[in-house]
This record gives C-alpha cells, structure tokens and sequence, in this order.
C-alpha cells in the first residue's frame, strides 16, 4: 500500500490556555512513529493556531479546523486561506458535518472551499460521511459518493487531500464504527476514486477514519486495509492521544 499512516487530532471548541500547554507538553515528551510511518497534525481552535504552533514539536504540524475563501469574502468571525498560509498553518479540515448539518454547507460549497484551499498551497482534511437516519435507509453510500463527486469535480490533483469518513452518528456519541463497518466504507470510497478519479489517486489517497476513536479501539481499526489514519475528537485532548498515533500500521 505504502501510504503514510495519518492521525489527526481535532480539538473542536476545546481547550484552555492551560489545558493546551499541558496536550501539548504530553505531545512534545511523546516517543512516536517517526514521521516516515505517521503524520501527526493536531486541530486547535482559531485562537490558540498560532499559539501552538509555537510550542509544538517540528514533526508534528497544525491544521485549521476550517477557512474561508477570499472570493467569497472573507466573513466576520472566519479565518481565509490566505490568512492559514500567511501564518504558516499547512493543513485545515474542510466539510465537517457539524458545518454541513448546522451551517447548510452543501457538497458543492464545501469542494469549492476544498479547491481554493488547495489553490492556496494548503493541504486539505475533507470530511464525508452520512446520517444515522441515511445508513439506516441504505444509502450511505450514495451520500459520501455524492459528497467525495463534488470534491472530484473540482479537484484535480489529491496530493494534499486526505479524505476522512466520519459516520455522523458516531461522532461525539461514544458510538463507534466497528472496524468492519469502517473498511467496508472505506473500501467503496476507494473503490469509487478508482472508478471515477483514477488508481493511483485510489491508491495514493489517505482515507482516515473518525468517530469515537479512541486508545481501545484505535488498534483493530488501523488494522483494516482501507483505514489509513484517524481524525480524532475528544481522545485527542487526553494523553491517550499519544496510544492512538502509536496505532499506526
Ligand atoms: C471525521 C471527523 C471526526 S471528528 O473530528 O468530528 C472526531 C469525532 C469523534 O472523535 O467523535
């Protein structure tokens, strides 16, 4: 396979200045993968990118948890692209159901943020994934093939894209995937990029899991075929965090 395991840790709106010095005090001590078997990147919010940055280990790298595109204008309250490359910020998640589902962010405006964040120089972490009530219907597929279609429409070059699936109903609830539910997505995903993308993109493309990843049940997840990593939440404020990259396969 030879694609570089991928764990990313997605603080959301956590963390105060004395809770991130002390993650990351955690993270800077850890002994890891080195970074030809796994790539670290942890999401703080807006407020403390800098701040961490500042702090944190040179093979570990930061990632915005969204932006805005400067041709849309860039609103009150968002971070743009340009702003994440000015302040050397390589990576932002982009297409986080909880923004899909609570700000109406439609396929085609999350793969038009994907495509200028790229354009930018940012490397992108594009999140898909379905409802309970669309995987109870059967058709979970059709919704992460719709939203990784948008994407394929206007991306050309998947170098800097990983994609991550995120089961909407397993995210923040303690539910979690079981590691067959995941590689089964996983594999059609990959399947999909194939047949519509290409094989190397297919083969080259990180697909990372997240939804209730955590120090228990990382290790039977990575050690699907089509996992590739993880996106994580709530473990990755906690020292478990540090088990969880040493998942890596
Ligand atoms: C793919 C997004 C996953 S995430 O960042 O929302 C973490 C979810 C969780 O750990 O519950």
């Amino acid at each position: 396979m030879g694609r570089k395991f991928f764990v990313g840790g997605n603080w959301k709106c956590n963390g105060t200045s004395d809770e991130v010095k002390k993650i990351v005090s955690i993270l800077n001590e850890a002994e890891v993968p080195s970074e030809d078997v796994v790539e670290v990147v942890v999401s703080p919010p807006f407020v403390f990118l800098a701040f961490v940055k500042s702090l944190l280990r040179s093979d570990f790298q930061v990632a915005a948890q969204n932006c805005w595109v400067r041709k849309g204008g860039a609103f009150t309250g968002e971070v743009s692209a340009e702003m994440l490359v000015n302040l050397g910020i390589p990576w932002v998640i982009l297409g986080h159901s909880e923004r899909r589902l609570l700000l109406n962010e439609s396929n085609e405006f999350v793969a038009d943020k994907v495509a200028y964040a790229l354009s930018q120089g940012l490397k992108v972490i594009a999140c898909v994934g379905e409802t309970l009530e669309q995987r109870e219907s059967g058709s979970t597929m059709t919704v992460v093939a719709a939203q990784t279609k948008a994407i394929a429409d206007q991306v050309s070059n998947w170098a800097n894209v990983v994609l991550a699936y995120e089961p909407v109903w397993a995210i923040g609830t303690g539910k979690v995937a079981t590691p067959a539910q995941a590689q089964e997505v996983h594999f059609e995903l990959r399947k999909w990029l194939q047949e519509n993308v290409g094989a190397e993109v297919a083969a080259t493309t990180r697909i990372i899991y997240g939804g209730s990843v955590n120090g228990a049940n990382c290790k039977e997840l990575a050690a699907q075929p089509d996992v590739d990593g993880f996106l994580v939440g709530g473990a990755s404020l906690k020292p478990e965090f540090v088990d969880i990259i040493k998942s890596a396969t």
